[in-house]
């Protein structure tokens, strides 16, 4: 049983419902701050708390943190395409940097010390080393990437100075869904590779795109390490627990690099269907591979139980299969 109120921004969305449904699961009391600009009422359990607020709103914002007894900030709200930070970099920036930035010094004006950033492996280029540690060279390739450096260097200052305590959580892919088949990836429009390749074979849409098939790979596809959103729940109920010792920089993903090509050919595997699909032009602020380092999680006591593509795949498959309409709001 967790004892103490827990904040999650973005908790209607794809990652964040799943953290909520981890803590609802252990007990803990939830609040939900979300403007439903991507995430779904119906991914939120009906034990969690909603208010609808964007974390523009600064004066709601205090509201709720005034309120007391915040054990935890988990915050997952933000904007978080890596193609449409290059067509509206200075969107991005606003929304994920600058209300990143008033939720912070929110929290410290109102004494919440523990807070838990979902960051990106986004924040790297090109790997001079793979998989790549957490001390890899920052290097954005895009504005989304560099709206979350931003947010890590706030919450260094607020270390540094004030003793916030916090846990910059680098997701690589977040994929996959709920194993119990409660909650599934539903973005409008989709932009993730996964949920797309499921719905070309399933005949949703038209043949999947690739993003370019020149890249220095040896499939000449991008490669990415794909994460299992169950474990990246895990990953935040550990690092909450390790706030109590300081503050945590992990890098989650499975250390595993899956090209485009071989995503194409694992939904086939797990579908038994074909998967129609043209190459098309590279997608700006594309790094060509991006795999993890997740030595500090893991030597945390963090082990991933989702790993293989094959089974990310096919709990996203199950997901979209039954839901064929999402979550139908
Ligand atoms: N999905 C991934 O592969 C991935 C990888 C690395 C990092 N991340 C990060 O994890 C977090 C969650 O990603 P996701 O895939 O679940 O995205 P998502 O779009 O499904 O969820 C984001 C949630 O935040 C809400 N939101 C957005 N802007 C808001 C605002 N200004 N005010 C209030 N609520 C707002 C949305 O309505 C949505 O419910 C994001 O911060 C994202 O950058 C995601
Ligand atoms: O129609 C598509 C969609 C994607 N891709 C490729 O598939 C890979 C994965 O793309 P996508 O699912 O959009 O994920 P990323 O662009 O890698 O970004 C995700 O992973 C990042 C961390 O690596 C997070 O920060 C972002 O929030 C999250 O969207 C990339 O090489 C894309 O070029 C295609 O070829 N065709």
């Amino acid at each position: 049983m967790m004892t103490g109120r827990f904040l999650v921004t973005g908790g209607a969305g794809y990652v964040g419902s799943h953290l909520v449904a981890a803590l609802v699961d252990q007990g803990a009391s939830v609040t939900v701050m979300d403007n439903f600009r991507t995430g779904h009422r119906a991914a939120v359990p009906p034990q969690a708390r909603l208010v609808a607020a964007d974390l523009a709103d600064v004066e709601q914002i205090d509201a709720v943190l005034a309120e007391g007894g915040w054990q935890a900030v988990f915050h997952f709200a933000a904007l978080s395409q890596v193609g449409e930070s290059m067509r509206m970099p200075m969107r991005y920036l606003l929304d994920n940097a600058a209300n990143g930035m008033r939720l912070i010094d929110s929290c410290i004006r109102h004494g919440v010390m523990r807070f838990v950033l979902s960051s990106t492996a986004a924040l790297f280029n090109e790997p001079g080393e793979a998989p790549i540690p957490e001390d890899g060279r920052i290097d954005p390739q895009s504005a989304y990437g560099d709206s979350k450096w931003m947010i890590e260097r706030a919450l260094h200052w607020a270390g540094q100075v004030h003793g916030m305590r916090y846990a910059c959580l680098r997701y690589f892919n977040a994929a996959g869904a709920d194993p119990a088949g409660r909650l599934g990836e539903d973005h409008r429009p989709e932009s993730h590779l996964i949920p797309l390749v499921i719905d070309a074979a399933l005949d949703r849409r038209p043949a999947l795109e690739v993003y370019g098939d020149d890249y220095p790979t040896p499939d000449g596809t991008c490669i990415r390490d794909y994460i299992h959103v169950s474990d990246l729940a895990t990953a935040h109920l550990l690092a909450l627990e390790h706030l109590d010792r300081g503050s945590v920089v992990w890098n989650l993903g499975n250390g595993a690099g899956h090209s485009v090509r071989q995503v194409i050919a694992a939904v086939e595997r797990v579908s038994g269907l074909t998967v129609p699909h043209r190459i098309a032009p590279r997608r700006p602020g594309d790094a060509a591979v991006l795999v993890a380092s997740s030595r500090r999680a893991q030597e945390a006591g963090w082990k991933p139980v989702h790993a293989a593509l094959d089974e990310i795949v096919s709990t996203a498959f199950a997901w979209r299969k039954a839901h064929p309409s999402g979550y139908g709001d």
